[in-house]
């Protein structure tokens, strides 16, 4: 189209969807079920969805996860959603290794953003926590540490096998991970920042994490700061979910943490991520965090929330605020009518769950008009 012709009509976002392994593929047919709701709901924009079936079924038959200008594709589309990859068939170094990985990487999504809290009709398995009580928004590094898959091994097979894996920490990634979490405190109403370490024990890298973290601080002078080691960290996590807000991390240590975070919220069921890059010179991808769930996969039965709630910050990321609250209002209705999957304590199944939410969302955004 010459440059000088303006586009006529909704406007387009274009989707790479890429389903992966076991109940991904479910959730994330659920995922653009609720997104094509939403799109003809409000009207003003559509989406163009591009599925790719990179997954472990067709790397067992073609070898590769990816083709080679797998990365080049994606880079075409203003937004990634992935659903999960891993088969008990496949070693999972080699799927994670094989594609979400090196997608996170090589698209600079250097940024992992995990929100967590009690929605609306679900419950804490912790006792007497009230939904008010546990809203946290963990910001996990996303690039490097110990995920920086540098090592290797000698002597295989022989009683002298030697494995290394080794974290690497960066000035540079450090320093934007930490900026990205101060501005991301200062963003919410508590403005309170909580800085996870193991910096005892790990004398290098973590000790270079702190010094940037409190470095970088005095920029950022309305925001409380606090140092926790990670294994106290899982404590006051149960203890006193109150007293925390945003939450900065390594990659391992926030992987771990978000998982555990899901639980206390109600269900890993539920939990979102985007992987941001936040220069937005490549796509950022959004997914529920959970995996791929061999041991429920194919039963129709995976709670498809986490899946929403993560294309509804896919959907404001590319610009469409309104309904992005829209979408999280619709899912949130309809958890409060206790239409819910097994893992909340209901008995829908995904499918319910969907059509619950599809339904709800012409409602809202037609009362919202
Ligand atoms: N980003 C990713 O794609 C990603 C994330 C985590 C794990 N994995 C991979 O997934 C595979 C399985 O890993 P795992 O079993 O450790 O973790 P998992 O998250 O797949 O499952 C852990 C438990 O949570 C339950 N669960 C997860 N999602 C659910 C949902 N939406 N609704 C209801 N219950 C749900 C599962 O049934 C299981 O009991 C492995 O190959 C792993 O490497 C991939
Ligand atoms: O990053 C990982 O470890 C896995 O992909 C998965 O566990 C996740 O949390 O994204
Ligand atoms: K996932
Ligand atoms: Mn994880």
């Amino acid at each position: 189209m010459p440059s000088h012709i303006r586009e006529i009509g909704p406007k387009i976002h274009r989707i790479a969807c890429i389903p992966g392994d076991g109940i991904g593929v479910d959730i994330t047919e659920a995922a653009i079920q609720v997104l094509k709701a939403l799109a003809k709901a409000t009207g003003t924009f559509s989406f163009d969805f591009t599925t790719f079936d990179w997954s472990s079924t067709n790397y067992l038959e073609r070898g590769w996860y990816m083709p080679p200008d797998g990365l080049s594709q994606l880079k075409k589309f203003d937004a990634i959603y992935f659903g999960a990859v891993g088969w008990p068939d496949v070693p999972d170094h080699i799927s994670l290794w094989g594609l979400i990985l090196p997608i996170r990487k090589a698209l600079n999504q250097y940024v992992n953003v995990r929100p967590t809290r009690i929605l609306q009709g679900t419950k804490s398995p912790l006792e007497g926590c009230k939904r008010e009580d546990l809203d946290w928004l963990i910001i996990r590094e996303n690039s490097e540490g110990e995920y920086s898959g540098q090592g290797g091994t000698s002597h295989e097979d022989s009683e002298h096998t030697v494995a290394t894996e080794v974290s690497i920490f960066t000035r540079v990634a450090i320093e934007r991970i930490m900026h990205f979490a101060f501005k991301a405190a200062q963003s919410r109403p508590r403005k309170h920042l909580t800085m996870v370490t193991k910096s005892n024990a790990q004398r290098h890298g973590m000790v270079l994490w702190d010094k940037i973290f409190y470095e970088i601080a005095p920029s950022y002078p309305d925001v409380k700061t606090e140092k926790m080691l990670v294994d106290a960290m899982t404590v006051r996590m149960v203890l006193n979910p109150k007293s925390m807000d945003t939450i900065v991390a390594t990659n391992l240590h926030a992987d771990i943490l978000t998982d555990l975070a899901a639980a206390l919220s109600g269900s890993i069921g539920i939990a979102p991520s985007s992987n941001l890059d936040p220069t937005r010179k490549n796509p950022s991808m959004f997914e529920p965090i959970h995996g791929s769930a061999p041991d429920i996969a194919g039963k129709g039965i995976a709670n498809p929330v986490g899946a929403f709630w993560s294309a509804a910050e896919m959907v404001r990321w590319v610009g469409e605020e309104k309904a992005a609250d829209a979408l999280m209002k619709a899912v949130e209705a309809v958890t409060a009518r206790g239409v819910k999957t097994k893992d909340l304590g209901g008995s829908e199944d995904t499918n319910g769950v969907t059509e619950a939410v599809c339904r709800e969302l012409e409602a809202i955004v037609t009362e919202g008009a």
